[in-house]
């Protein structure tokens, strides 16, 4: 869906993404992450086609974005981290303006602005100002905006920021629905536990390079599995060393983490022995995305 080869970017004076090469499959949610500075806004601006890249090129759905950017755009939503509304305008005109500017024929405007406000919750809201709505419902009337045209591809930089739990809970609910219906999404956050209620790929940035890119939680051959145990063991590391299925990563007397070559039920069987060896378990399953992403960084760390 997404297909990115080579691709170099420089500010003025500083290599922002370096030799870049990803393919995010159609239908999937990937959560773009890495500290500040990383190189996700620039990566998103580029497969967006709002920056020139130095080298490289990007194609979304098979269209090259530097050679068919408007194209490109009729097929993609992009939200900015720092996005704006018009103000004086109502929800409805907000909407009414991204449909038109998107190209959406006249007689298909009214159609597409109720079909997005109801699928955000903004049908009650579609008379209200831009000016008088919560950061919550701005940031459902900027998607609203990005969604419009109903792109096969979007792209979402700190969608989340500044929202509150329930608001944030209620926008991985919209971005699981959007995902079911077919789109694929590209989102960055800093709140890694968010991004781990839709994500189905983690792709990590590191002084734009990309240090891992990989599927979350999807029936993989190995599975980057955690334990804890209720008190400090000095045989912990033993144990799981000598097991042939185990790559151990990272462990002290109290807490584990591991590489696991087995399915589900062969991963029941392994805590099974576990505790038959003398382990008292307190907790035991695979990464949370959190966890993930420290370990990919520290991996990383050279
Ligand atoms: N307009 C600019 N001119 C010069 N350097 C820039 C410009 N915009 C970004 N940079 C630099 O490029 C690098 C990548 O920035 P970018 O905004 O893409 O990172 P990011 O991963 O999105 O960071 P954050 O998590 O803070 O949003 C940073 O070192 C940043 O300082």
């Amino acid at each position: 869906m997404i297909q990115i080869s080579d691709l170099t970017f420089d500010y003025t004076g500083h290599r922002a993404l370096n030799q870049l090469n990803l393919q995010v499959e159609r239908g999937s949610v990937t959560a773009l992450v890495g500290a500040n500075g990383a190189g996700k806004t620039t990566l998103m601006r580029c497969i967006a086609g709002l920056e020139t890249p130095l080298a490289g090129s990007i194609t979304v759905v098979g269209l090259d974005v530097q050679e068919q950017p408007r194209t490109v755009h009729r097929q993609m939503g992009y939200l900015s981290d720092f996005f704006g509304l018009y103000q004086e305008l109502t929800v409805a005109q907000c909407l009414e303006y991204a449909a038109a500017s998107q190209g959406l024929a006249k007689d298909a405007i009214a159609d597409a602005i109720s079909a997005t406000a109801a699928r955000l919750s903004l049908s009650d809201r579609l008379e209200q100002k831009a000016s008088s709505l919560s950061r919550g419902l701005r940031q459902r009337v900027a998607i609203g905006q990005a969604i419009i045209h109903a792109p096969q591809v979007l792209l979402l930089d700190e969608p989340a920021s500044g929202l509150d739990p329930e608001a944030r809970n209620e926008l991985a609910i919209l971005f699981r629905q959007l995902q079911a219906s077919g789109m694929t999404l590209l989102v960055s956050s800093h709140i890694l536990a968010e991004l781990e209620a839709y994500s189905s790929h983690m792709l990590v940035l590191r002084d734009g390079k990309i240090l891992e890119h990989r599927a979350l939680h999807q029936g993989l051959a190995s599975k980057a599995l955690q334990l804890r145990l209720a008190s400090p063991n000095d045989k912990l590391i033993e144990i799981l060393s000598a097991h042939p299925a185990i790559n151990l990563s990272k462990a002290d007397t109290l807490h584990a983490e591991f590489d696991f070559n087995g399915n589900s039920a062969e991963q029941a069987r392994l805590l099974a022995e576990l505790i038959q060896a003398g382990l008292a378990i307190t907790s035991f399953g695979e990464q949370n995305l959190q966890q993930a992403y420290l370990r990919s960084i520290e991996g990383g760390k050279s």
